[in-house]
């Protein structure tokens, strides 16, 4: 079966900074991807080329075997602190439509957006997230959960073949998270899923896959730790170890090889 990501030799520049440098890797259909590394290390840009958002400075991005662009319909995006201003005046649902924007699926788009169509489709994807009750709230009268989820559904509601997440579970309570990361096993479950976390306990309990970012990449399509991943984004020499048993031993790990450890990203404004 042909690879629904594939990199090829890929980097990327902002400016004068590489972000990514000679980048490949390939992802199966139907894997669920955890992706680690430090700050700066270059996730986010790995995200946007995936999406198609940043194209690459040299080397090649394919999804389902064509330009991201090209498959842009079949990728869901949840943006870093996807920060809306919780005092922008729009509701749930208007933000799910926004998924909407441009995609034939909904019919007209412009006009109200509660043409039959679109209201089911930001429905369905409400449902998904269980925050169908909310359709109509303002999203300043919503928890920051409770956004997240609607960004989450808005990533949804053009049914893609792959979510991309970055860093979902920022600023979101215990609880919270736990609910999240249910949530994101149910929608694995007939989709790949890229996501991105510094929060280790979010992205082991259903990765198939593991790849760490620190301008390079090292990818393994299991779920396991390996010494040069270890090397790559934390500078330690260990053994190769399962996810679980990594995070077990990482209190005693980082602090003897005097690392910091990931840390929560600040409180929602
Ligand atoms: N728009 C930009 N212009 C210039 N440099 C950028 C831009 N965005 C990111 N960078 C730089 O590219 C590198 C990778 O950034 P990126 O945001 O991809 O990392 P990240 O792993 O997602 O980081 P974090 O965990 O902090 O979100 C960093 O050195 C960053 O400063």
């Amino acid at each position: 079966m042909p690879p629904v990501i594939a990199f090829e030799d890929v980097s990327f520049r902002y400016d004068g900074t590489w972000a990514v440098e000679d980048v490949s890797f390939e992802v199966a259909e139907g894997a669920f991807v955890a992706v680690l590394g430090p700050n700066g290390g270059g996730k986010t840009t790995l995200a946007k080329l995936i999406t198609g958002l940043l194209r690459p400075t040299t080397g090649r991005v394919r999804v389902f075997g064509d330009d991201p662009a090209r498959s842009a319909r079949r990728i869901g995006y949840v943006p870093q602190a996807a920060t809306i201003s919780p005092a922008f005046p729009i509701s749930a649902g208007d933000l799910v439509a926004l998924g909407l924007v441009g995609d034939e699926r909904a019919g007209s788009w412009i006009g109200p957006w509660r043409g039959r169509n679109t209201r089911k489709a930001v429905l369905e994807a409400l449902t998904a997230v269980e925050m169908d009750a909310f359709i109509d709230r303002p999203i300043g009268a919503l928890s920051g959960g409770q956004r997240q989820r609607v960004l989450i559904a808005r990533a949804l509601v053009g049914a893609p073949d792959v979510l991309v997440l970055d860093e979902p579970t920022a600023s979101i309570d215990p609880v919270g998270k736990s609910c999240i990361v249910e949530l994101l096993d149910r929608l694995a479950a007939d989709r790949t899923v890229i996501l991105i976390s510094h929060d280790l306990a979010t992205a082991v309990p259903q990765a198939t896959a593991v790849t760490c970012v620190n301008r390079q990449v090292v990818y393994n399509p299991e779920p396991m730790l390996t010494e040069p991943m270890l090397q790559l984004i934390y500078g330690v020499h260990r053994a190769n170890c399962p996810m679980g048993t990594f995070i077990h031993d990482m209190a005693h790990v980082l602090p003897m090889s005097g690392m910091r450890t990931p840390h929560p990203e600040p409180a929602d404004a």
